[in-house]
């Protein structure tokens, strides 16, 4: 599958591209399914698509990947999207939730638990996704996809949708979709930020290597990938 890069890409031109999708989603199939990363750098994207004119009550918005910590902890991707991308227009969406409560220590059979709770709750999405937008670490991790994290292995070999990974390289357990959910997806978004991150991007586009999460992703032949970069 052909890779399309758009260098000096604004995140106008991005919610413009992730906006059509979706419109062309609600339009052959009566609704739209849009899964997006957290972090730091989407906020700008998530400020520019809000606006978007496209009718947002068919659309259900869900995490990429969720660090397992409580909704009004600084770290909480679902206070990020709640708080910079489901306002204004985009208020109208459905955004589906991997967890509400937590419990207070984790072990692998909590987050066993907590993974099957999660694939319940987002069983309702209209599957494949059609747009999963996803951002990349200077690790090359995507997702929550971090290499040699306990949990990973796992997350790139299952044909489950969801995966718990513990990284040692950032903090709180994460659930995350995994590399097969997102390969399954009707459409991939990669954004990268900075020289650094496009360096890292240019090296994992040279082939498949597991100490590269995001070249799984790059070196395909499953799902269509653009890769914005500004
Ligand atoms: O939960 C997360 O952290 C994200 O889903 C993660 O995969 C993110 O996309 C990268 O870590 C880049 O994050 P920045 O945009 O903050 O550099």
């Amino acid at each position: 599958m052909a890779v399309t890069e758009h260098p000096n890409a604004t995140p106008a031109a991005l919610a413009e591209h992730i906006a059509n999708a979706l419109r062309s989603a609600i339009a052959a199939r009566g609704q739209a399914s849009l899964a997006v990363s957290g972090g730091k750098s989407p906020i700008p994207l998530f400020e520019a698509l809000r606006e978007q004119d496209l009718d947002w009550s068919k659309v259900s918005v869900v995490l990429v990947d969720e660090r397992v910590v409580p909704r009004d902890h600084a770290d909480s991707n679902t206070a990020l999207v709640a708080r910079h991308l489901l306002q204004g227009r985009a208020a109208a969406a459905r955004f589906l939730l991997f967890f509400r409560e937590l419990a207070p220590t984790f072990n692998a059979e909590v987050l066993d638990a907590l993974v099957r709770d999660a694939e319940e709750r987002i069983a309702i999405l209209p599957w494949p996704l059609d747009v999963v937008v996803l951002g990349m670490g200077e690790d090359a991790h995507t997702a929550s996809l971090f290499p040699g994290a306990p949990g990973y292995a796992r997350a790139i070999a299952t044909d489950q949708r969801l995966a718990w990974v513990v990284p040692d390289t950032a903090p709180h357990a994460r659930i995350s979709f995994t590399l097969s959910a997102l390969l399954a997806a009707r459409e991939l978004v990669l954004s990268i930020t900075g020289e650094s991150k496009l360096a890292v991007y240019r090296r994992a586009a040279q082939k498949a290597d597991e100490a590269l999460p995001i070249s799984l992703v790059i070196n395909q032949t499953q799902t269509p990938l653009s890769v914005w970069m500004n």
